[in-house]
């Protein structure tokens, strides 16, 4: 049986200047390389087989099998342990009959037809990509994306099929590449094939290990979420003693919230913010967001007015949060309006891991590709999805990451667990931007999650943080001061209703959250 954990793909074109490519290789599989496979592009047969012959005696002392790229003639001529051949390369049919028994087949994939036929094929693993961009090899199909992986690696259920992806995987992506292309049904990669990533380091031994690190930590999590949350069961009185927490750390520590918003209610999302004790700052342009990721906080991207020049933002910004492991909520707002907003959204949620996606009914539909529920604009249309709490389940465990479907009652999911609330008043529906207050809300409380956790394990964690119970207390904060403001003398109608929210998100209580909190968690 082959481990394919950490599948290396020679390229001894990328090796930097100096270094000698059996060298390269040895200290590769010192570092942890668990399969090989020789791949030379321009080499002729004779050069070839002597490569793979001297290849295949180090990989031998190493105990790693060695598989062959194309060519067929030159795994049967070095005995090698497998053959990866590419859509246009010899057929898997004939190399099955050509090569002895037992050896090994990999096709290369990157749409479901390509996978059906490889399934059917009798293929003994697949190569799926490119996940990511790469500059190592001409691609000339569209890159899949970690979140395409997911959707072919649920055709694998039921077979015996190994998968690994291919194309872009490097250190600072690998852990988002393993946990952002596990499928619904909870399907991992079976390991990542890289080429520049190792053969292009000064220190291939190094390079190799740091892999290999990642994908041990992200094996031992065990739950499919485990990425994304701190524990593993939630009772409605452990949420309400969470998010108490949660708010009083953010009233203690004032963390930064960036948020690249709208600008319809960016000065509302702003002063929500300030009221909850955190500290907004609304920056957009790309020179910035590596500076402003470092300070500990959390970022909300909202994508109610897209411009181009926010929207860079947000692209590079969400990649900087997630290199820092700080929160990302995501606010899709009108998702379902137009083609350039689905396709932005799936741009955004393929480059970086949403640590919470919040929206109305509408938009998550939109953004599962559900026609049951329809959305004019930015508004939902009808009374929403007939299981909600199934909905808002599958949508987490699909995207990977928290989903808060707001609405009158809010459905909060992990993708096991569902917090049902329903606190709120009708006022919040009749004052523009209720909703990007709530993800204001949402990411302050991320910010005061991630900082209560500043001591923690960060190992295999994309996101530092409980943002559960973040996405939360967040909804919570909102619908509880919304309530209490509602029952205000002076409150007449959403005129004098907006300002007296914001006077009681600044002076809410740990009492109030307590009496008023309605929560089931299913
Ligand atoms: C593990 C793995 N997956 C995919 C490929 C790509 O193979 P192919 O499509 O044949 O392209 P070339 O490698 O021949 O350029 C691979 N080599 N390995
Ligand atoms: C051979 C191949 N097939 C798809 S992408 C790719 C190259 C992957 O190289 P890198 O790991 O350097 O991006």
């Amino acid at each position: 049986m082959i481990d394919y954990s950490l599948y290396l793909v020679t390229g001894r074109e990328l090796l930097p200047q100096g270094q000698d490519y059996f060298d390269s290789l040895e200290q590769s599989l010192q570092g942890g390389v668990t399969v090989v496979q020789i791949r030379e592009k321009n080499t002729d047969t004779s050069e070839f087989l002597d490569i793979a012959l001297r290849s295949k005696a180090i990989c031998d002392r190493h105990n790693v099998p060695m598989i062959v790229n194309d060519r067929v003639d030159i795994a049967l001529a070095v005995q090698a342990s497998g053959v990866h051949v590419g859509q246009t390369d010899m057929p898997v049919s004939i190399a099955r009959k050509l090569l002895p028994r037992g050896t090994v087949i990999g096709v290369s994939c990157n749409n479901i037809q390509e996978l059906d036929k490889a399934i059917s094929d009798g293929v003994d693993y697949v190569g799926i990509g490119a996940v990511w961009s790469t500059t190592t090899k001409t691609l000339n199909k569209p890159v899949v994306g970690v979140r395409g992986v997911g959707e072919l690696l649920r055709k694998l259920d039921g077979t015996s099929v190994k998968a690994v992806g291919i194309g872009g995987i490097k250190l600072k992506n690998l852990l988002r590449t393993l946990h952002g292309s596990v499928s619904t049904t909870n399907r991992a990669l079976d390991g990542v094939a890289v080429v520049s990533e190792i053969v292009a380091s000064t220190r291939p031994r190094e390079a190799a290990a740091k892999l290999c690190e990642v994908l041990s930590t992200f094996r031992s999590g065990g739950s499919i979420i485990k990425a994304m949350r701190t524990r593993s069961e939630y009772t409605a009185g452990s949420v309400i003693d969470g998010v108490i927490q949660i708010m009083n750390c953010v009233r203690d520590h004032n963390p930064l919230v960036h948020q690249i918003t709208n600008n319809v209610s960016i000065a509302q999302s702003a002063n929500a913010t300030i009221a909850l004790g955190a500290s907004p700052i609304m920056a957009t342009t790309v020179q910035e967001m590596e500076d402003i990721s470092r300070i500990n906080g959390a970022l909300l991207v909202n994508i109610g007015t897209l411009v181009p020049t926010a929207y860079e933002g947000m692209v590079v910004a969400g990649s900087c949060a997630n290199a820092q492991k700080k929160p990302v909520v995501f606010d899709p707002v009108g998702v379902g309006a137009s083609h350039f907003r689905q396709s932005s959204v799936n741009t955004l949620l393929d480059t970086w891991q949403a640590s919470v996606i919040k929206g109305n009914a509408g938009e998550l539909a939109a953004l599962a590709g559900s026609n049951e529920v329809q959305s004019k604009g930015v508004d939902t249309i009808g009374s929403g999805f007939k299981d909600p709490v199934s909905f808002a389940r599958n949508l987490a465990r699909k995207e990977r990451c928290v989903v808060v479907m707001s609405g009158k009652i809010d459905y909060i999911s992990d993708g096991t667990n569902v917090a049902v609330l329903s606190n709120g008043h009708q006022l919040l529906g009749q004052i523009t931007g209720s909703g990007c207050i709530a993800g204001s809300c949402i990411a302050s409380h991320c910010a005061g999650a991630m900082i209560l956790a500043q001591g923690e394990d960060k190992e295999g964690k994309l996101v530092i943080g409980d943002v559960f119970l973040g996405a939360i207390g967040g909804i919570l904060a909102l619908t509880i001061s919304a309530e209490l403001a509602a029952l205000r003398e002076d409150v007449k109608g959403p005129g004098t209703f907006f300002p007296a929210l914001i006077d009681e998100l600044f002076t809410l209580t740990p009492r109030s959250i307590q009496e008023r909190a309605r929560i089931q968690i299913q």
